[in-house]
C-alpha cells in the first residue's frame, strides 16, 4: 500500500465581495488529491483536499517542499501499526522534516490541504465515513446532528441594506438559526444602521453575529463594544489582530457577552498562546481554529489537547472555513458545529447533496471517508485532477 502521487492545482475561488480587511477579487484555493495504489470498488482510492478561503492557493510550497517529501519516503514509513493503512501522523511528520518549529505562515495551509486529502483517502481505505472512524479511534460516540450558522453579510459594490436582509432572509428560510455579517468595513454609524436593518429582519428567528476580521485597535475595538452591547449579538469575532493577545483579553473589561476568534492562529502552539494570554473565557467564548488553514486534522489534535490541558470544552469550537473536513471533526469528536457559507466560495463549501439544515442542524450522511462524493458539483472538480 503507498501514495502514488499528490497531485495539486490552484483555482480561482473569486467573488466581489470584501470583508474589513482583503476584498476576495483574486481569491485562490489549491486543490490536492493524494492518489493511492488501494483498489475499492474497482478504483483506486483518491482522497481530496482543498484550503478553505482567506489564504490563498499554496501550489508553490506543494510542489516545492511537501509533495516531494511524502514521495520520497519508504512507502511502509507511512503506514499504520497494523500495516492497513496510511498513517496520517507519520505523513505529517514526513511533510514537517527539515521545517523549522515558529513563524506559522501558509506552509500551515499547504499541509494542511495534503492533511485533509490524506484523511480523506484513510477513511476510504476503512470504508468508513470519517467522523465514525474519527469517533472509533478516539473512544467516542459520534453524533453525525452538527450544529451550523450562516457565514455572509459582506460589503460588495451596490448592496444597500435591503440587500442584506433579503441574504439574511434567505438564511432564515434555509433553516439557519445563527447568521453572520460583516463589520468594520464602514464607519460605526453605518455598521450600526446595517446590523439594526438585519436584527429587524430576523426578529426572534435567528440570532446574529458579527465579524471585525481582525481590523480594529483597541479603542475602536471597545467603541463597537459599546454599540454591540445594546444588541443581543450571538458573538464579536475577531476583533483585533489575531496575534495581539493583549489587546483580546483588554476586550473581557468591556465587553461580557461571547466573543470568538482563532481563525487566523494556525498552530497548537498559537492556540495555546490564546488560551494563556488572550483572556478568553471559556464559560461563554468561542475558538475559530480551521484545521484546513493550520497544519491539518493532526496538527488539530494537539490543538484540542493543549484546550482541554487549559479547562476547556471541545463544545466551544466552531471552526471557521465552511468545508466538510470540519463538519467530520466536529460529528466525530464533539466539537460545538462548524460554519457555512450557504452562497459562497462555491462549489468547494456547503453540504453533500440533498443534506438540509433544521433547526440550525445538518445531519450527516453515511458516505465513506469526507463525503466529497455526495457532492455533485465538488467532486466533478476534483475528479478533472485526478480519478
Ligand atoms: O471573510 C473572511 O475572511 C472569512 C471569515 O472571516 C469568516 O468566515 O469568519
Ligand atoms: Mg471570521
Amino acid at each position: 500500500m503507498r501514495i502514488v502521487d499528490i497531485r495539486e492545482v490552484t483555482k480561482p475561488i473569486a467573488s466581489p465581495i470584501r470583508n474589513a480587511y482583503i476584498d476576495f477579487s483574486k481569491m485562490t484555493a489549491s486543490l490536492v488529491a493524494v492518489v493511492t495504489d488501494v483498489i475499492r470498488d474497482g478504483r483506486p482510492v483518491v482522497g481530496y483536499g482543498f484550503n478553505s478561503n482567506g489564504r490563498y492557493g499554496q501550489g508553490g510550497l506543494i510542489r516545492e517542499r511537501f509533495r516531494d517529501r511524502v514521495l520520497e519516503a519508504e512507502p511502509t514509513s507511512l503506514l499504520s501499526e497494523a500495516g492497513d493503512n496510511l498513517c496520517p501522523h507519520k505523513i505529517w511528520a514526513a511533510m514537517m522534516q527539515n521545517e523549522k518549529p515558529g513563524g506559522h505562515g501558509e506552509r500551515s495551509v499547504a499541509v494542511g490541504t495534503i492533511d485533509m486529502a490524506v484523511w480523506d483517502a484513510v477513511a476510504k481505505i476503512a470504508e468508513k465515513p470519517l467522523f465514525r472512524l474519527l469517533a472509533e479511534r478516539e473512544g467516542g460516540m459520534a453524533d453525525p446532528r452538527v450544529f451550523v450558522y450562516a457565514a455572509g453579510g459582506y460589503y460588495y459594490p451596490g448592496k444597500d441594506d435591503s440587500a442584506l436582509r433579503r441574504e439574511m432572509r434567505s438564511y432564515v428560510e434555509r433553516g439557519y438559526t445563527v447568521v453572520k455579517m460583516k463589520i468594520g468595513g464602514a464607519s460605526l454609524d453605518e455598521d450600526q444602521r446595517r446590523i439594526e436593518a438585519v436584527l429587524a429582519e430576523v426578529g426572534d428567528e435567528a440570532q446574529l453575529a458579527v465579524d471585525a476580521n481582525g481590523r480594529f485597535d483597541l479603542e475602536t475595538a471597545i467603541a463597537y463594544g459599546r454599540m454591540l452591547s445594546r444588541y443581543p449579538i450571538f458573538w464579536y469575532e475577531e476583533i483585533g489582530d489575531p496575534l495581539d493577545y493583549q489587546l483580546q483579553a483588554a476586550m473581557a473589561g468591556y465587553y461580557a457577552p461571547p466573543m470568538a476568534t482563532g481563525e487566523n492562529l494556525f498552530s497548537h502552539q498559537d492556540a495555546r498562546n490564546l488560551l494563556r494570554y488572550g483572556g478568553m473565557r471559556p464559560d461563554r467564548d468561542w475558538l475559530q481554529f480551521d484545521c484546513a488553514l493550520s497544519y491539518g486534522l493532526v496538527e488539530y489534535l494537539r490543538t484540542l489537547e493543549v484546550l482541554a490541558e487549559a479547562g476547556w470544552s471541545r463544545r466551544r469550537c466552531i471552526p471557521h472555513g465552511g468545508h466538510q473536513m470540519s463538519l467530520n471533526i466536529a460529528a466525530g469528536l464533539g466539537l460545538g458545529g462548524n460554519e457555512s457559507y450557504p452562497d459562497l466560495f462555491q462549489p468547494y463549501g456547503g453540504f453533500p447533496d440533498g443534506v438540509e439544515v433544521k433547526d440550525g442542524h445538518i445531519t450527516m450522511p453515511e458516505l465513506p471517508g469526507i463525503g466529497f462524493e455526495g457532492k455533485g458539483d465538488l467532486i466533478s472538480v476534483m475528479r478533472e485532477l485526478a480519478q
